[in-house]
């Protein structure tokens, strides 16, 4: 196979920033997906209708000319968030509230830290439609970081789909096959995303030969049989499982420190690292399923009526990318070799 035409994809996990960043990060997606749904991780974090129609509008004024990119709105919930929040950001055009326990990642100190107190919130979204998305790792000190997930499974994510059954849930970037298993095991209410990284690479490829940085994002990779699940459930083509680069740009300098920052910077080749993936998996039929069909299905909206065409051709990721503000950054799997590019988009 030389070509591979999909339906428009979109990303369902994406994290764009603010300020003049926004000119790279947005046209970085904008040139391969429809839509993404942003994440309301800012400083200060997004928790009203207002500041998220106003991000909204910035992301909007960073779009290249003539590109239809359409950002999906998120709000960032805090045990201050009312019901009164959910309702005015819905109207305002928000179609899920992210859930970040407090700690759990970058810009996550004014997150949740007793998630039984959202309960009531739950129920207003459950009543309005609107998807809960969640960051599913514990906190506590004494949890292993590399069982967070298991452990936010069995304390906190099974109570949550039990009481909220009709609450449509999203599991963001699983990263173990326990949360594979728990997904698939769950109601049609309950989907996942997964990120590139965590197909592509295993815990070896963060420490083995020395740290790597650039493959350090949350939650952290895990040992090789963890990704070998994931590619297992997006090979089996199941529409429980979709698209969620959890593109995460950090400067250079902020992921090359004594305390990196974390996050992989994938949006310059997020579409063909997916197709990269399924290649090897020999899968590249399910690849439009999972990039354009089940996001949309299980959002409720309408799948796009566009195509991307994607071309078998090599390419090298760049060293490095200069933001807008002049700082360096490191796209993900830099300097690595790709097999598969887009060629044509139309949306
Ligand atoms: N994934 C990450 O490692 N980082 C994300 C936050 C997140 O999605 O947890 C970021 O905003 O930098
Ligand atoms: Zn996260
Ligand atoms: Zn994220």
């Amino acid at each position: 196979m030389t070509t591979l035409t999909i339906q428009t994809p979109d990303d369902w996990h994406l994290h764009l920033r603010d300020g003049d960043i926004l000119a790279e990060t947005v046209a970085a997606t904008a040139r391969c997906f429809h839509r993404a749904i942003v994440m309301p991780n800012l400083m200060p974090p997004v928790t009203n209708a207002e500041m998220l129609t106003a991000y909204r509008q910035r992301i909007l004024n960073a779009r290249p000319q003539g590109n239809s990119f359409e950002p999906l709105m998120t709000l960032f919930l805090t045990n201050q968030t009312s019901g009164a929040d959910i309702v005015a950001a819905k109207a305002a055009g928000a179609v899920a509230a992210k859930m970040y326990p407090a700690g759990a990642t970058t810009n996550s100190a004014a997150a949740v830290s007793q998630l039984e107190a959202l309960y009531p919130v739950f129920e207003v979204m459950q009543e309005q439609g609107m998807l809960l998305l969640v960051h599913g790792e514990v906190t506590d000190h004494h949890i292993d970081i590399f069982d967070r997930e298991k452990v936010f499974i069995d304390q906190k994510m099974t109570q949550i789909v039990a009481r909220f059954p009709d609450l449509k849930i999203v599991f963001e970037h699983i990263t173990t096959a326990d949360a594979a298993q728990f997904v698939l095991a769950a109601s049609n209410n309950v989907a996942a995303t997964i990120t590139p990284q965590h197909l592509l690479l295993n815990r070896n490829d963060l420490l083995v030969g020395g740290v790597r940085p650039h493959n350090f994002c949350l939650p952290v990779l895990k040992r090789s049989t963890h990704q070998a699940a994931l590619r297992k459930v997006v090979k089996s083509g199941s529409s429980k499982f979709f698209l969620g680069t959890d593109s995460a740009p950090h400067a250079k300098e902020a992921k090359e420190n004594a305390c990196g920052c974390a996050g992989c910077y994938s949006a310059w080749s997020a579409i063909e690292l997916y197709a990269h993936v399924f290649e090897e998996l020999d899968a590249l039929d399910k690849l439009e399923g999972f990039a354009s069909h089940f996001g949309a299905d299980f959002y409720g909206l309408p799948r796009n009526s566009g195509t991307l065409t994607l071309v078998r051709e090599d390419w090298v990721i760049p060293a490095e990318i200069t933001l807008p503000n002049g700082k360096p950054i490191v796209p993900f799997f830099a300097g690595e070799t790709v097999h598969w590019k887009v060629q044509e988009a139309s949306k």
